[in-house]
């Protein structure tokens, strides 16, 4: 199964971390560097009546390459010109052509808060994370255990950093829920073990979610109709990339897809 090939490639990653990365100096920078930018906060005071969280993806194991003109920070400040709430980052390399350089530049240059999308299974990719200037972490349920979900989420918070906690089905949904910790909850559409999609997990799952849980869909949202379709159902915000990537102009695909802005002068 792929998302078992990832997860075995990120053990092997982390094992170089151990030898890379030392927490104690990690807390040092990170108690010098400048605060996190609110990810959260900033889908709670989004520009649009749907929130967006618009992706940097370069290629994916579903979908192999998906775009040959990639220049991440171009691509970012096209996202920031159009008002984007918060950008997602894939840092994967070896599935998704990604990297923490991508991440790191971008930080330099827009001021939007940023998501490190990776495939989080050990607390020193969370340092990592806050030290190459991520906002947020995304933790995703099907790879983790009710107490990883729960030390990682803490870990994060104590870092400054949001954390995106992401359920596919009911019973990674009852695990978190569980967790009684995430406030902002990501239900992916994609199935990321057959890579199949489909809008209405979102439907199922955010009706199952108790108020004061923040609800994203993420993937597979190509027309105005799915963010339509995905607000009825409940979701404050979308998580979209490859829509936006196969576009030349990524800043007009993200107002083809979103619509108007809610609040005047929130463009630029
Ligand atoms: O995108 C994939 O093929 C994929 C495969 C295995 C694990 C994760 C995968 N994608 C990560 C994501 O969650 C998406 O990049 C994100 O939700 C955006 O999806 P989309 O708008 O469909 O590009």
């Amino acid at each position: 199964m792929f998302l078992d090939r990832i997860v075995a490639t990120k053990k092997q990653e982390v094992d170089a971390l151990k030898g890379a990365l030392s927490i104690s100096k990690a807390e040092k920078a990170i108690s010098d560097s400048a605060p996190c930018r609110g990810f959260h906060q900033a889908l709670v005071n989004r520009n649009r009546p749907v929130g967006l969280i618009a992706e940097v993806k370069k290629a994916s194991p579903s979908k192999g390459l998906i775009r040959t003109d990639f220049d991440p920070v171009s691509l970012a400040q096209a996202y920031e010109a159009a008002a984007t709430d918060c950008i997602s980052v894939l840092t994967d390399t070896e599935y998704f052509q990604g990297s923490n350089d991508y991440l790191k530049a971008i930080r330099e240059k827009v001021k939007v808060p940023l998501l490190r999308k990776d495939f989080t299974i050990d607390e020193r990719q969370i340092y990592e994370a806050r030290l190459i200037g991520a906002d947020a972490v995304l933790l995703i349920a099907a790879i983790l255990s009710k107490s990883q979900l729960a030390s990682f989420y803490d870990l994060a918070r104590d870092l400054g950093m949001d954390a995106l906690v992401e359920v596919h089905d009911r019973r990674e949904l009852e695990t978190v829920l569980d967790m009684g910790k995430a406030s902002l909850i990501g239900v992916n559409n994609r199935d990321l073990k057959t890579f199949e999609t489909n809008l209405n997990v979102t439907e199922q799952l955010i009706r199952l979610m108790p108020q004061g849980v923040a609800a994203i869909s993420e993937s597979a949202i190509a027309e105005p109709e799915d963010v339509e379709f995905v607000r009825k159902a409940g979701a404050q915000a979308v998580l979209v990339g490859e829509t936006f990537m196969r576009q030349s102009d990524v800043q007009s695909a993200v107002q083809q897809l979103m619509g108007p802005l809610t609040k005047e002068g929130s463009l630029g």
